[in-house]
């Protein structure tokens, strides 16, 4: 099952998620001259991050929304990084959030787990109800994709609805989404413990954080939110378990680090390296023994 993959790479590499936003404004000028086509500068640049962590990341999520917004060459680096990950034998997240009724949700599986643009796993919105997840859990039964459904998000405004209190006992909504997830994520559990249906939970609010952890013991979290958005180490190992269970993402404070040194421009794929490192260090010290 991808789950064990995943868990697997995260034994032998850390909890490390590197985030391919790819923007260009995020690339070096030099690598900008060397090659004129958009989609050739963004698939180098990411391609060298790439080399040059592989062995100290065990996935990397691409937000679509970086590569959509350079239009068909954005797509193009989007693709080919997809299968560069794949050819490195490596494993990916589309983070497309998508949600929506189940006939399009349908196209939707079929582009992002079948099509130009297939990944391991993707990130999905269930904020339109569960009806528009259904469709994909076609793709679970083969076992070899997994689906990352938001339940808290890392954002300020994620307390304008996940928060509201709900049902009965009034718990927060995204306890719900979380209640009800755990159930259908009960038929896709892996050998490691962990479910194919993960739940993204931001790593930069921290009250329930443990609460979550307990609750949800089968469930794999991908957890953004560190560095730029302000979550620490010690913020986001609460949501880990025996050091795995979850990979915590940073984007721009790894593919933007190299702007702080002198020689970046230069050197931009050894300082992702040393910010990934970094990174790691910095949660394994937030860890309570
Ligand atoms: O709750 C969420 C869900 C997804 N994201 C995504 O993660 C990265 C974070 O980027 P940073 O540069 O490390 O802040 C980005 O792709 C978001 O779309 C999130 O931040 N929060």
């Amino acid at each position: 099952m991808i789950i064990d993959r995943l868990y697997e790479e995260v034994e032998k590499k850390g909890i490390v998620c590197v985030g391919l936003d790819t923007h260009l404004d995020y690339i070096p000028k030099k690598l900008k001259d060397e090659y004129q086509d958009v989609d050739r500068i963004m698939f180098e640049f990411n391609k060298r991050i790439i080399d040059n962590t592989l062995d100290i990341v065990p996935i990397y999520k691409l937000q679509i929304a970086y590569y959509e917004a350079y239009g068909i060459k954005g797509l193009m680096a989007y693709k080919r990084t997809l299968e560069y990950i794949k050819s490195a034998g490596s494993l990916s997240i589309g983070d497309i959030k998508r949600g929506d009724i189940s006939s399009t949700a349908e196209m939707y599986g079929k582009a992002h787990f079948e099509g130009d643009f297939e990944a391991d796993f993707i990130t999905l919105n269930p904020y339109m109800g569960f009806d528009t997840i259904t469709p994909y859990l076609k793709y679970l039964e083969r076992r070899d994709k997994g689906i990352f459904v938001l339940l808290r998000t890392s954002n300020p405004g994620a307390k304008d609805i996940q928060y509201l209190k709900a049902g009965p006992q009034s718990n927060y909504i995204y306890y719900h989404i979380g209640d009800r997830l755990k159930e259908l994520g009960q038929n896709y559990i892996g050998s490691c413990g962990y479910s194919l249906i993960g739940a993204v939970v931001g790593g930069t609010h921290i009250d329930e954080g443990e609460e979550i952890r307990n609750k949800y013991k089968n469930m794999f979290f991908l957890i953004p939110g560190y560095g730029r958005q302000g979550g620490k180490g010690k913020d986001v190992v609460i949501y880990l378990n025996k050091r795995n269970g979850g990979i915590v993402n940073s984007s721009r404070g790894i593919i933007t680090s190299y702007k702080k040194y002198e020689d970046g421009d230069k050197n931009f794929e050894k300082y992702a390296r040393l910010a990934v490192l970094d990174m790691r260090e910095d949660i394994l010290n937030g860890e309570r023994i």
